[in-house]
Parts: structure tokens; sequence; C-alpha cells
């Protein structure tokens, strides 16, 4: 149940906050340029400038004698000193103070002017030289204050990637000399890390196959889902073949200005070069290897000329250099072709969403970090992890160990880690969050009514929790797992979820009458098998095995129309046969409900005043009325394995795509 719009994890990186005492900095360094500024400009307040023939005529004429001159100084461009007039205030002679440029007068002026003083006897003093000094730090100070406030602005407002990072890669680019990570921290994809191995041998040992001639791979390319290990699997790489690590994402080199992601990349292999062998990581390579040319016509001349450069890069090493070049994206199908072609990214590297021997190792990777209790079953928890890459499965470790911590246990137990997979599934608890009667009664009735369909249709998954404490996303939630895993799933089975998924708003229709917004979830996901059941695995009679792919390639590129290459008609029939999947669906959904309506009622009362059931006592509640009142309709999940008519063995691994049919399978969120 959730009418409310599912919370997106917020995903922003925000930029730190800055201490505010750089503000202070700033302000402080912008009033002393300020003063200098000033003090440069009008730094002799209080002094008359004479002109220099005035100045001059005056020596000559005596005014300016012994008697009237005082603290004569001849600097580096001016001559000042103090003139006592004739003039009387108070009865005091007024003193002047003056000031005549003599730049005008270069060095052999100035030993005329000393002379000219010296015969009439006029005491000076010779500051030229010092005030070479002054001057240099008067003129420069301003400058340096000036490129300071420059900077600290650029860094404030820039952050790393604006023009004065120009053309110099980022931070992370410091190569990474010693990764410390290995193959053993890498688990669950065995087979990418045997593809990995003649990599490290290489770089290990680049002289052997110098030596025979080989061509030495130059780019390996990781494709795989988010999460699943690609750049801990570079990092191993690194740290086996002990050579630096050179990390950068593709989104780095995109960039506002024309020309910088090309000279970054430039850059980035220069130093590589330098330090070969060595590896260069670009995460997220798809950002900027797309196809040339896609998308919108214009506005991508910065990405192609990055893009370029980093052909031409590639292209340019000699065999010579051992640096390796190692991508990692998600869309493989995005990439430009001549990334891929022979010399580039020749090399591709599947990483997959581990299956469950692969989260098992993964885990036991990851719990080597925490203290486990003994009732800790990770077996137990790899099956019910369906769907869990590397990265997930490192955070519910992590997760776990944070709960054990704030319980202020020694150790982690299975509590915490069946806590820590709901809330990696479904998102925090909200114990605070009030909920009208009325409608809790309405989400019990929704959960028991996803839960009981799944007990009693076969081909289901097993029930393991149903709870009416909002979580995250929902209000209420039905998890179930699989008992074991497989790789293939069967039309029936697709059916079976999709009833599954529709017992709630079933349940809700039968008990109130009335649906509410609640079930818009478990409908969008329904809705989803569906249609793909009918587009992409050939599962409608009525429009036969065909796939029918949505988009066509434009002369724009894949991406650009969007618009569908069936007939009108095709496109009605294709959804005339998903809302017919969906209307039997729902019929076998309120079928079953109408028909175990005294269940539904039963269940419905104790999950309301208990909030949470497990397994057992849903079950110990379903036998008390086995061949009771309400007929069991079909049996029950346990038949399935013996009833299930593909044989696994042999199709195992044929087509893996099938098996995630609704992504993570095992939760219905309210
Ligand atoms: N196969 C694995 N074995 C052990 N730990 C793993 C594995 N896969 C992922 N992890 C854990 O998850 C973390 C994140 O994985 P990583 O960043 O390598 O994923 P990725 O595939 O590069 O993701 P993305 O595509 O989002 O960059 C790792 O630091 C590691 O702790
Ligand atoms: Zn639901």
């Amino acid at each position: 149940m959730s009418d409310s719009p599912t919370p997106q994890p917020d995903k922003q990186k925000r930029r730190p906050e800055r201490p505010s005492n750089s503000n202070l900095i700033l302000y402080v360094l912008v009033g002393l340029l300020l003063c200098v500024v000033l003090l440069s400009q009008f730094g002799d307040v209080g002094s008359e400038s004479l002109n220099t023939s005035e100045f001059l005529n005056g020596i000559e004429s005596g005014k300016f004698s012994q008697e009237t001159v005082s603290d004569l100084t001849i600097g580096q461009s001016t001559v000042s000193f103090t003139y006592k007039s004739d003039e009387t205030e108070d009865g005091k002679p007024v003193e002047k103070n003056y000031r005549v440029n003599i730049t005008s007068f270069g060095d052999s002026g100035r030993v005329d002017l000393r002379k000219l003083l010296d015969e009439n006897k006029v005491g000076y003093n010779d500051a030229s030289d010092q005030s070479q000094w002054q001057m240099l730090i008067y003129t420069l100070l301003p400058f340096a204050l000036f490129l300071v406030v420059i900077l600290i602005m650029l860094r404030r407002f820039g952050g790393a990637g604006t023009a004065m990072s120009f053309g110099r890669s980022r931070g992370k680019l410091a190569a990474q000399e010693d990764v410390g990570i290995t193959f053993s921290d890498v688990a669950g994809i065995d087979e990418a890390v045997n593809e990995l191995k003649e990599i490290v041998e290489f770089l290990r040992t680049p002289q052997k196959y110098q030596a025979l001639g080989g061509r030495i791979p130059r780019g390996v390319l990781l494709v795989g889902p988010p999460g699943t290990g690609k750049t801990l699997l570079a990092k191993a790489v690194a740290g086996e073949a002990g050579v630096p690590f050179f990390s950068l994402s593709g989104s780095d080199f995109v960039e506002m200005f024309v020309g910088v992601g090309a000279a970054r990349v430039r850059d980035m292999f220069q130093q590589a070069v330098a330090k070969s062998p060595a590896i260069i990581f670009i995460d997220e390579l798809d950002a900027l290897g797309k196809t040339r040319g896609s998308g919108m016509p214009g506005g991508h001349d910065e990405r192609e000329q990055t893009l370029n450069a980093l052909l031409v890069e590639m292209d340019g090493f000699d065999s010579d250099q051992s640096v390796i070049v190692m991508g990692a994206t998600n869309r493989p199908e995005t990439l430009d072709p001549a990334l891929l072609r022979p010399g580039r990214f020749d090399r591709n590297v599947t990483v997959d969403r581990p299956d469950k021997r692969g989260r098992l190792h993964i885990l036991k990777v990851h719990a080597k970090k925490v203290k486990l209790a003994d009732d800790v079953d990770l077996d137990r928890i790899a099956l019910i992890t369906p769907g869990f890459v590397g990265a997930d499965l490192a955070n519910l470790v992590n997760e776990a160990a944070l709960l054990a911590a704030r319980a202020d246990k020694t150790e982690v137990t299975s509590v915490e880690f069946e806590e820590a997979v709901e809330r990696v599934i479904a998102g925090l608890e909200k114990q605070g969050r009030v909920i009208h009667e009325e409608e809790k009664i309405r989400i019990s009735y929704h959960e028991c009514g996803h839960a009981l369909v799944a007990c009693s249709l076969p081909h289901t998954d097993p029930v393991h929790k149903i709870s009416i404490i909002p979580r995250g996303m929902g209000l209420g939630y039905t998890l179930h797992f699989p008992e074991d895993e497989r790789l293939l799933t069967t039309r029936t089975e697709l059916i079976a979820r999709i009833c599954c998924f529709l017992g709630g708003i079933a349940a809700e229709e039968i008990v109130f009458e009335e649906t509410s917004t609640g079930a818009q979830n478990d409908l969008q996901r329904a809705s989803d098998i569906a249609r793909r059941m009918v587009t992409e695995f050939g599962m409608s009679d009525k429009l036969g095995r065909v796939h029918y792919s949505e988009t066509r390639t434009s002369f724009l590129g894949p991406q650009a129309s969007g618009e569908s290459i069936h007939a009108e008609e095709t496109v009605r029939e294709i959804d005339m046969e998903v809302k017919r999947i969906i209307d039997e669906a729902n019929a076998t959904a309120l079928e079953v409900l109408t028909t175990r309506r005294e269940v539904l009622d039963r269940l419905a009362k104790e999950l309301l005043e208990i909030e949470v059931m497990d397994s057992d006592h849903l079950q110990r509640i379903l036998n008390e009325y086995k061949g009771g009142s309400g007929p069991q309709l079909k049996p029950g999940t346990s038949a399935k394995a013996k009833t299930d008519p593909v044989d696994r063995s042999k199709a195992a691994g044929e087509n893996p795509d099938v098996g995630p049919a609704d992504g993570r399978g095992g939760i219905e969120i309210g």
C-alpha cells in the first residue's frame, strides 16, 4: 500500500559544507587588498607634488637650501623632502612636504641630481637601493593578494573541474601505488576473475609476452549491473600485479569547456605511461563513450572530442608501454563501436549478478570483518537475497553490524541480519507514523490478500513474513523468497506471480467493495511482467513467439526516436493481451480469496493485532483451516518442485535473462 509516491533514495552527492571561516579569510583578504591598493595610490597623502623643473630651479636659486630643506630622500622614483617656508603661522614657520617625480631622470640624471645637491650643500639621504625592494613589494603585494582571492573564489564556486583545473585530471588521478586489494577480496564472480588473471600475468612480466611478439591487450571492458564489483575487480588486478592504479569516471571528462576533456585524457595517458606498467580505470565509460552522433544533433562536440582523444590515445601506445585501460559500463550497447575495435576495448568481461553460491562467498568475504554469532546462517541469508549484488551484500553486513552495535550486542546475530535484509529491500521501519485505524484494517486485508493467494496457488514462492509496519516506501509488505534459486521462470510461474501481486487489491475489492490507491506499485509490477511475457518472452499464443522490440534505430541513433516500429494494430493487440493476462490473474486471485474468505478474515484480524507475522505463525493458522470450511483451492506451494515441468539441469544458464522478470521477486510492498 503505497499511496504516496515512492521516495527515491537521495543519491545526490552533496558538496560538503565549507566551514564559514573560509568566508572570513576571504573577507580579510579582500580588505587587505583594498588597503594595499589605496595605500599605494594615496600613500603620500599630505605631501604636495612639485614638478621637476620647479625643484631643480629651486635648488639652483637657493630657495631649497641647507636651511630650508630637511629630510630629503632620493628614492627610486621620487624625491621627498620637507620645506620650511618663509610664511609663518602663530609665529612658527610653516613646513610643507614635497614630492618630486624623478622617473624621467634615469640613472645619469640621478647622479647629476646628487652632484647638484652636493654643490648647494643640501643634505640628502639616498634610499634608491632600499626603495627598489620596497617598490617591488609594493607592486607585487596587490597582485599576490589578488591571486589568492581569485583562487579562493574559484575553489568556492567552481569546485574541481572549472577553468582552474584546466586540462588537469581530477585529484583522484594521483595513482594509487599500493592498492592493497587482491583477488581474495573479490568473491562470487569467478569467471571474471579467471579472465583477468591473464592480464595480471601480463602486467607482471610484460617481457615474456613481448618476446613472443604477441599482441598485448590494451583495453578490457567490464560489463555488468551497478554494484557487482567492477571497480573492485579492476583494483584487484592492480593489486595482484602490484602496479599503480589510475581511476577516473567517464563523467569526469565531460566538461563545460570544449577541449578540457580531451586535454584531460591526454594528461591521464601521459601520467600512466610515465609510471608504466600501470592500469587506467575508467568507470561509467558510457558517459563519455556514447555512440558519436547519437541523441539530438549538435551540442555534443565536447564529448565527441573527448572520445576521439581517448581513441587516439589508445591507438597511440607503443607495444612496449604496458598500460592497460580498463573500462566499466552497465550499458555496453550504447558504446561507440569504435571503442570496441581490436586494439581498444577488445576484451569483454562480464561481471554478472551473483547466484546463490556467489552471494554466499561474497557474504563470507564481508562477514570476516564483523563478529558473527553462531546462530547466523550465511547460507540462508544468501538464499533470501536473490538479486542482491556485491555492493548490496556488503551494505547488508554493515547494516547488521550497525544494528548489533545499537543494541549493545557483542556479536552480530541472525536477528540483525533478518532486519538488515528487510531494511535493504524495503527501507527503514517507520514506527512513528500514525495510521488511521480504518486504513490499518484495509492494509491488513491487503497484505493478507497477497499472502493468502501466495499460499494457495502452486508455483509461488513461500511467504516469509507479512507486516503492516510501514517501511521506507510502503505502508505494509509481504516478503517471500524462493526455496531454491533458479535461472529460468516458466509461464505458469510468472502468471502465479502476477496473481500474488493482484492478491492485495483483490482482497480490498472483496472486503471493502472498493479499491484504494495503495495497490499502484502492485499493479505496475504485475503489468510489467505481463507486458514482458507478451513482448519479450513470446508467451502469448495470440501474438506468437515474437520479440516485439519497442524502438527502432533512426538516423539520429537508437535512443532518439523512441517511436514504435509495430503496426498500430499490433500495438493494440499487445495491450489487449496484457490486459487479458491481468484480467485472468485477477479472476484467479478473486476466486481464491472469495473461497477462502474465512481464512482471510482470520489472518487480517490477527495481523492487525500483532502487526508482523512470520511464516510459522501463518502456517499454523492455515493448518487450522485445512479441510475445514474454507477448502484449500489448489495444492500448496511445497508441491512446486515436483510439479515443475522444466528440466532445469538442462536449461540452466541458457537464458539467465528470463529469471528476474520482476527484478527482486521477493517482495510485495503495499
Ligand atoms: N564480488 C564482490 N565481492 C566482494 N565484494 C564486493 C563484490 N562486488 C561488490 N562488492 C562490494 O561492493 C562495493 C562496491 O562495488 P564496486 O564499486 O566495485 O561496484 P561497481 O560494479 O564498480 O559499481 P558501479 O558500476 O556502480 O561503479 C565494493 O567496494 C565491495 O565492498
Ligand atoms: Zn500490495
